[in-house]
């Protein structure tokens, strides 16, 4: 790709609507290179100046400031005849097809040939005919756009124009009159014949289920270029080196929910990780015969599906869109993802972390479902988490308990009895807690607990006074929270 010729070269570039007082910028220093056979999509939210910019580049208005580039020609300061010139090199494709209806598919097809001084008629024809074969149409070369369906029309407008093997094909929402099917085959086969033409392809779209055709996408934020995904993603998870940059965000799987909508279910197998680029979503812990409980919130720049992956496979909580948000996130396979873990002990770090506070927050929330999630947080954020060799131990019976025990994984060993005549009375797992019942009373632990014989434990802990406050916190009688904690432990 790095060898390949630059079609479009963008620097510095600003554009502005209006005059004087009236005057309004749409765009702001945009800087932006696509290469021949690259397939790129701009994409943003309405009115951050996508049409301007690809219009601009279309050679449709001129250029105010900064430098736009096409085949190596600058366009600042080009002639209206230059400009019409270099059109000649590009292929439109708009929202609806603009065939005229009055013409034949074929004759359609053929006066964008005929507009190039290269072509005879006869050669016109023969190249109409490969390209609507190419498109899937050759039975409908003498049909008339009004007997065609929307897709159908699409096809043509695509075959127009590709036929003259273009430089570069602009296309403005070229999916937007035509259902899910429709839109994403007619885009699919822009990119096939793009590829093959060697053309560049520059798309303004909204349309998200396309997205995953792009070799890149560019997003346009209020009349700037938006980072791009290596940079976004070194954002979020710092640390990695550029090939699996590279490799992770050359096609990102790019994914939007709605509104409430839902991303992850709570006990579903988990098999991906999710980056959070745009919008808000709400976590919330699902247990029988309770209203779903919030225990989280995350925005822009979180990330989220970590623990479902690290920590038995299954999802732990429910992801769900906050009201009136709407979320684009990317997406990475679980294969991906343990790749992120291997490439860099920053990002490595950072999510084991968050996946402790996490695992600690849902299991906190579940013991006190009564407290505000951001106070469960903050607590579970200050935890640590500290490993115990096999059979080492970790509280002894006897002594006053000071601390609260959450297990994130292996196992433990409960002993009761006294020193001479220990008997091994239970064992416990990962998110297994325990420590909390004696904790708000203050009393003595009744047993020992050690890590289990063979394998190494890690367990996270949070002192007495943090876990008292939260309890104070809980709004319930503490005799209460205590018994309901002592059922709960007895249970688990
Ligand atoms: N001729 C014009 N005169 C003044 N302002 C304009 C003109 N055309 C567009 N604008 C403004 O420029 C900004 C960018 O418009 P543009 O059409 O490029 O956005 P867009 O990202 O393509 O939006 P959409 O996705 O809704 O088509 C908008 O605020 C728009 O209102």
């Amino acid at each position: 790709m790095t060898n390949a010729q630059t079609v479009v070269s963008i620097q510095n570039l600003n554009y502005f609507f209006g005059e004087g007082e009236l005057q309004k910028q749409v765009l702001s220093e945009i800087n932006l290179e696509v290469k021949a056979k690259e397939f790129v999509i701009l994409t943003g939210p309405s009115g951050s100046g996508k049409s301007t910019l690809l219009s601009l580049i279309g050679c449709l208005r001129s250029v105010h400031q900064g430098s736009l580039k096409i085949l190596g020609q600058e366009l600042n300061g080009a002639t209206k005849e230059q400009l019409v010139q270099m059109r000649r090199n590009f292929g439109y494709i708009t929202q609806s097809s603009n065939l005229l209806d009055f013409l034949t598919v074929q004759q359609n097809i053929q006066m964008s040939l005929e507009l190039q001084p290269d072509f005879s008629p006869k050669e016109a024809r023969a190249k109409t005919a490969a390209i609507l074969e190419a498109v899937g149409l050759a039975q409908k070369l003498d049909a008339y756009p009004g007997n065609l369906s929307g897709g159908q029309k699409q096809r043509v407008a695509i075959a127009s124009a590709l036929v003259t093997r273009p430089k570069l094909v602009l296309a403005d929402e070229p999916t937007a009159s035509l259902d899910k099917t429709a839109g994403r085959n007619v885009v699919a086969l822009m990119h096939r014949l793009a590829k093959e033409q060697s053309s560049a392809v520059l798309i303004v779209t909204h349309d998200n289920r396309i997205l995953d055709l792009a070799d890149r996408i560019v997003n346009v934020e209020d009349g700037k270029l938006g980072l791009a995904f290596n940079q976004e993603l070194s954002l979020v998870l710092p640390g990695f080196d550029d090939a699996l940059l590279e490799k992770a965000t050359t096609k990102p799987t790019l994914l939007t929910y709605e509104s409430e909508e839902v991303i992850v279910h709570q006990g579903e197998p988990a098999s991906k990780f999710y980056i959070l680029l745009e919008g808000e979503v709400e976590i919330f812990q699902e247990s029988p015969d309770e209203p779903p409980r919030l225990i989280n919130h995350l925005s822009r720049g979180d990330y989220f599906g970590e623990v479902g992956l690290l920590r038995g496979g299954k999802r732990t909580a429910t992801v769900r869109v906050a009201k009136n948000s709407e979320v684009k996130v990317m997406v990475i396979e679980e294969e991906l993802f343990q790749l992120f873990l291997g490439n860099s002990e920053l990002t490595k770090a950072d999510i084991v972390r968050r996946l402790h506070q996490r695992v600690m927050t849902s299991h906190l929330s579940n013991a006190l479902p009564n407290v505000d999630p951001s106070q469960i947080i903050a607590v579970a954020s200050q935890a640590k988490a500290i490993r115990y060799g096999a059979n080492s131990t970790i509280v002894k019976q006897g002594e006053v308990a000071d601390k609260f025990y959450l297990i994130l994984e292996g196992e433990a060993e409960v002993f009761v009895g006294d020193r001479h005549n220990e008997l091994a009375s239970s064992q416990m797992k990962a998110g297994e807690y325990f420590g909390n019942a004696q904790l708000v009373d203050g009393q003595k632990y009744p047993f020992t607990i050690r890590a289990g014989a063979n394998t190494d434990i890690e367990v996270m802990v949070i002192d007495r006074e943090s876990f008292c406050s939260l309890i104070l916190k809980s709004n319930t009688n503490q005799d209460v929270v205590a018994s309901v904690l002592r059922h709960r432990l007895m249970n688990s």
